[in-house]
């Protein structure tokens, strides 16, 4: 095995980029390039930024390599809002370039991983470059994608790096092939996303930046049919939107999006504070009992994940509802940069093939 073998990951957030080096055995190197709100905020669209963030990025890397003679065999990024497609590591091709670029499918930070990905494969003279089960990944059971509305499927949006990788450390935790391992899992961030994994493939899972499942920090969940009618009716459909995905929740109620200052609020006597959490552990719990029951009771345990799983407040309110379901684990933050890396490897190494767009 040859330990100088580098996987460069990148993975764009909403104001930070976050870029690794991986070998074989782990993470050898990281670092999280911040950008100022008044830079981002130069750009109409999220991947107007692409060459903003290309060029920071590019010095990155090039003072992470600079004389530790590394030998970069394959650049790996975070996908985006693609189409719906199936989960695992995929070649970037140009279609997907395009789909990520022009956000046919939805705007999202994660859209200029690839962008970015594929141009610093070629800066660094390579043919290839990689992404791994994108934010509309999932292997969608049929049954599970029918809406109610013939016209209206479901959507998948949501997690799945983040939770295959979880699920994976678990089952391992748990002495049970990962192949054979069935779970809730709840990855709790800024977006909400709950998934059914089985046999380490999404089966099911909400859409986390617009629609079904619990409201989030920011953004709005499932909501009653006719109040979102009276919506559309009375705003523009992009007013609408922005106020769905991103000043709903926790903010519209509270006016703060952090969950460590909503107990603040709580603590200063805020009974509305109080309403709203409960509100939201509460909705969070009955999601979670709604995907154990679609695994007909049967799943080796529930996994919570995410910044909010930092909260031990949070997780023994969450799990005083659902911890007499089945196994509990709780893993607070996220494993995207690591999942990336092993995504990439994978297919360098000749264990998996690339899936094409
Ligand atoms: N110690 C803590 N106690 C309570 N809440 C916390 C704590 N640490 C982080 N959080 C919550 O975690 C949230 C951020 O989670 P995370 O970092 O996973 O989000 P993100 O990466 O911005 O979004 P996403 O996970 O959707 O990609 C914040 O809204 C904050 O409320
Ligand atoms: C839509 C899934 C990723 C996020 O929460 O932003």
């Amino acid at each position: 095995m040859n330990s100088n073998e580098i996987v460069v990951v990148i993975n764009p957030g909403s104001t930070s980029t976050k870029i690794a080096l991986y070998n074989r055995v782990g993470l050898v190197e990281d670092f999280v390039a911040r950008h100022l709100q008044k830079d981002l905020d130069r750009y109409n669209r999220v991947t107007d930024q692409f060459e903003y963030r290309f060029e920071m990025l590019k010095d990155c890397l090039n003072g992470m390599l600079n004389g530790k003679g590394y030998s970069v065999v394959g650049i790996v990024g975070r996908g985006g809002i693609v189409k719906p497609l199936e989960g695992g590591t995929y070649r970037i091709s140009n279609e997907f370039l395009e789909d990520a670029r022009t956000g046919k499918y939805g705007d999202h930070a994660s859209n200029l991983g690839s962008l970015l990905a594929n141009k610093l494969a070629k800066h660094h003279g390579l043919d290839e470059s990689y992404t791994v089960d994108p934010v509309s990944a999932g292997n969608i059971i049929d049954k599970a994608q029918i809406s109610g509305v013939p016209g209206i499927e479901r959507n998948r949006r949501g997690h799945p790096l983040n939770m295959k990788m979880t699920a994976r450390k678990i089952a391992d935790r748990q002495g049970i092939a990962y192949e054979d391992a069935k779970y809730v899992i709840a990855h709790l961030g800024g977006g909400i996303s709950i998934a059914s994994v089985e046999g380490g493939k999404i089966t099911d899972v909400n859409d986390a930046l617009m629609g079904m499942g619990p409201f989030s920090p920011n953004r709005a969940g499932a909501i009653p049919t006719r109040g979102i009618m009276d919506l559309c009716y009375s705003k523009p459909r992009k007013e609408v939107e922005t106020l769905l995905s991103k000043n709903s929740g926790l903010k519209a109620y509270l006016g703060v999006d952090d969950l460590r200052d909503v107990f603040k609020l709580i603590e200063a006597g805020n009974e509305k504070a109080r309403l709203v959490y409960d509100a939201f552990v509460y909705q969070i719990a009955k999601e979670i009992g709604a995907y154990h029951t679609a695994m007909k009771c049967k799943a080796n345990g529930i996994i919570i994940t995410g910044g909010i799983a930092y909260s031990d407040r949070f997780i023994a309110d969450l799990k005083d509802y659902v911890g007499c379901l089945t196994e509990f684990f709780v893993y607070p933050g996220e494993n995207e940069m690591e999942a990336l890396a092993e995504g990439a490897f994978r297919v360098i190494d000749g264990k998996e093939l690339a899936l094409e767009y």
